[in-house]
């Protein structure tokens, strides 16, 4: 049966770089306390590259082989506590490549879809040591169509609206967006929900690598672009719930999808 409402719970994390151990064990902290709270989510949602950070230089001996240890723990999880877990992204090892991978997993544990990160951030120098996708992540989870982006992603206007035209209503965006782009960020998450009249669910983490301060920020936008939920600077769990059926709302009231001249552009 399709689910009207969704609560989420966004796992606004520190990221140890080049620490898988930590980061696993941190995320299972955070996961616990997800679920213990009164109001049990329905999806889980956590930032990009959550198991090594942007230690890029180490990444084909750090990656999460054929994303094992992650499946192992996510499907478990999920099934356990009959809960949807968009899985942040991790970097993962799949022959030579390493890629840049969201895993889903269903209430049954599943793993429904996954989406390795199609732009890569050349500021971050994914591009020389990371493969990209090859194809967009749309996903069906409580009979609700979503689709998944990763951090960059949200620069392209193009394949938020192929999702949304595919049939998506809400969007998972897992996040490492550094300082000083705030302004971008939150720009650019309120454009994606407003162009496409359909909720923005986006997980950027916290703390520092390096040089580089990520900023948090965690968002929840409705498809009006109203801010439902937004995190501060410091690790937590950002909540909010979201009812399905504004998007119709939305929809009926400024009929973009209808007025589309596709023809022309
Ligand atoms: N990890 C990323 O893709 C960062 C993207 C970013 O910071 C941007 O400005 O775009």
């Amino acid at each position: 049966m399709t689910q009207k409402q969704w609560k989420l719970a966004l796992l606004q994390m520190d990221v140890s770089i080049g620490e898988p151990e930590r980061n696993f064990a941190r995320l299972e902290e955070l996961l616990e306390e997800a679920v213990s709270h009164e109001e049990k989510p329905d999806v889980i949602v956590f930032p990009e590259m959550w198991n090594t950070g942007y230690a890029l230089d180490r990444i084909h001996e750090l990656a999460d082989r054929e994303g094992e240890r992650t499946e192992r723990l996510l499907s478990g999880f999920s099934r356990k506590h009959g809960v949807n877990v968009i899985g942040g992204s991790v970097a993962d090892k799949r022959g030579d490549d390493v890629y840049n991978t969201i895993y889903a997993f269903d209430r049954s544990g599943s793993r429904t879809a996954d989406y390795s990160k199609i732009h890569l951030f050349r500021l971050m120098d994914e591009e020389k040591y990371l493969q990209s996708g090859d194809r967009v992540g749309a996903l069906e989870l409580d009979g609700i169509q979503a689709g998944m982006m990763i951090c960059y992603d949200i620069r392209f206007p193009e394949l938020s609206r192929k999702l949304a035209l595919g049939g998506s209503q809400v969007l998972f965006v897992p996040a490492e967006w550094p300082n000083p782009r705030l302004h971008h960020w939150r720009t650019l998450l309120m454009a994606r929900a407003i162009e496409n009249q359909m909720y923005v669910v986006a997980c950027n983490r916290v703390g520092v690598s390096g040089t580089t301060e990520f900023f948090g920020h965690s968002m929840v936008i409705d498809p009006w672009g109203e801010v439902l939920a937004e995190g501060d600077g410091t690790e937590r769990i950002v909540r909010a719930s979201i009812d399905l059926e504004l998007v119709e709302q939305v929809r009926s009231k400024i009929p973009v999808f209808e007025d589309r001249r596709p023809a022309l552009y």
